[in-house]
């Protein structure tokens, strides 16, 4: 059999004018031998047999498979087939049912970890109410662990549980929760295969087991720029029909000292204090983001640092205008070798997108060209320039216009980055006693260190990494050439939804 079903005479498709159905094997969920004059639910619509249509063709199955709607939204829908005769049917289910099984790549058994303070608290209805469903369907068994604090599904996943057990672990909950599982995962492969995080230059061991997420977070932006939408019943259905994406993870380091790794983004400056500011009211909820942003652009902190990039593809990938802007110290560095790129400034922003980081408020997201799988991250680097700029610079993710087409950001396609915040530099001076600043000026950059109240511009920012805040500001990433693999297959071309959205019923 090929791999489509083009039921012509033996069975009959119940449409209403059409003769026939079109769906790839790799689409179908499941197929059930049905009762020929029982309801049947159509394209969404309820149909009843004729009397005649139902004496004439006794015999029914139905077929549940992938439908695609509107926005990457992925649906079930059942297709009732009938026949003249018993034995054809049976064949045509049969059939359908070796061929589901030779599909290798579907998940039989899942780990499945609900969060159920993420997000508006749905996670559990969420999961119950739309996903069980579907997978039960889909003759998919699930071990499911409702959290009970913070960190349970990582140190879970870290020791105790029978990973050969599953073929997949799933995500209920937002971005947070799936850094759980990806940090849970990870540091169980490297234990099991004695790799030690803390060295940074480490090679990672991929992870064997895919990771599934149903969004039930605040943002999900890690779920909107892997499958185009944060649809539980969309990600549900990807779980089942087996999809695999490979995504690249960053790790980071301080003083060979393992912090974190990062899937979407780590960001230092704007972002960072975005984050670090929003933390202390989260009693606001949501609108704490839109607040802290607002607050940040108009503090408008720059912070002053080096960063070492080496890159696959190295240079500006656009080049604009110079209005009020100008260029700090930007060289090669023979500490690094030749390789490594030093760019030395004032930064309002320094940012390293492994992914778009499209969510639903930004759809183009942080980096619109950045790949989920290729062994880079996008650095993006904002020097200090007026607020107005910075305005013209943010305001741009959310239009037609290009963020980076402007003289005072780059973006470097990079494989590793080291940041050191210029106040690390001058301890070193101080140290080493060769630094440019004078004693009164050290003095006064350590006092407003300690005392951020102060009202200068502060020393340093953090680093948000994918939503948690660093305890250091001198970091060393590395990115991991796809070291884990998501139930998902990025994001469809808009043309494959037209195509296979009308061929489901020809
Ligand atoms: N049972 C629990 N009690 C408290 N916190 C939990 C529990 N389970 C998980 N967490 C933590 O809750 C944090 C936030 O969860 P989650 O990411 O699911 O939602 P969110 O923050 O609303 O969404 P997003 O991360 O997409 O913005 C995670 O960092 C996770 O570690």
């Amino acid at each position: 059999m090929p791999d489509k079903i083009l039921p012509r005479e033996s069975a009959q498709p119940r449409t209403k004018s059409s003769s026939s159905y079109c769906v790839p094997v790799s689409e179908i969920i499941t197929v059930r031998e049905t009762e020929a004059d029982s309801r049947t639910k159509d394209n969404g619509r309820w149909q009843k047999m004729s009397q005649k249509a139902t004496e004439a063709y006794p015999y029914a199955f139905t077929v549940s498979c992938v439908k695609r709607a509107r926005q990457h939204h992925w649906r079930c829908n059942d297709v009732t087939f009938h026949c003249a005769d018993g034995t054809v049917c049976q064949q045509w289910v049969q059939t359908i049912r070796d061929q589901l099984s030779a599909l290798t790549r579907r998940p039989k058994h899942l780990l499945v970890y609900i969060n159920p303070y993420g997000g508006k608290q749905q996670g559990k209805r969420i999961y119950e109410e739309k996903v069980a469903p579907l997978f039960s369907r889909a003759s998919i068994s699930t071990n499911v662990i409702v959290t009970e604090h913070a960190n349970h599904a990582r140190d879970h996943l870290k020791t105790d549980v029978d990973l050969k057990k599953y073929d997949g672990v799933v995500c209920v909950g937002g971005d947070g929760m799936f850094s759980e599982i990806v940090h849970g995962l990870i540091s169980r492969t490297q234990r099991d295969s004695g790799v030690e995080q803390n060295h940074a230059e480490e090679k990672l061991v991929p992870c064997g087991i895919r990771i599934g997420i149903i969004p039930a977070g605040s943002t999900d932006c890690i779920c909107y720029a892997t499958v185009g939408i944060n649809d539980p019943v969309t990600s549900a259905l990807h779980i089942i029909v087996g999809d695999s994406q490979p995504l690249d993870v960053c790790s980071v380091h301080h003083n060979n000292t393992f912090l974190k790794y990062s899937v979407s983004l780590l960001g230092y400056g704007f972002y960072g204090d975005v984050l670090t500011d929003s933390e202390r009211k989260r009693w606001m909820g949501p609108v704490r983001y839109d607040f802290s942003g607002v607050k940040m652009f108009l503090t408008h902190n720059y912070y002053e640092g080096t960063v070492c990039s080496t890159c696959q593809h190295s240079g500006q990938l656009y080049s604009g205008d110079s209005q009020d802007f100008q260029m700090d110290d930007n060289i090669s560095s023979s500490e690094y070798g030749s390789d490594w790129r030093m760019i030395r400034g004032k930064f309002l922003a320094i940012n390293a997108a492994s992914m778009s980081c499209a969510c639903p408020r930004s759809p183009k997201g942080l980096s619109p060209a950045a790949h989920l799988a290729d062994g880079t991250t996008d650095l993006i680097i904002v020097r200090k320039c007026s607020r107005i700029n910075f305005l013209r610079h943010l305001l741009r993710h959310t239009s037609k216009d290009d963020q980076f087409d402007l003289s005072f950001v780059e973006v470097h396609r990079v494989r590793k980055f080291h940041f050191t915040p210029r106040y690390c530099e001058s301890d070193w001076d101080l140290r080493q006693g060769s630094g440019e600043a004078g004693p009164g000026k050290r003095l006064f950059r350590r006092i407003c260190r300690d005392h951020p109240a102060c009202g200068c511009t502060p020393a340093h920012s953090n680093w948000n990494c994918d939503g948690e805040i660093l305890p250091h500001a001198n970091i060393q990433v590395g990115v991991h050439c796809q070291l884990i693999q998501l139930f998902a297959r990025g994001i469809e071309e808009a043309s494959v939804f037209e195509d296979l959205g009308s061929h489901s019923a020809m």
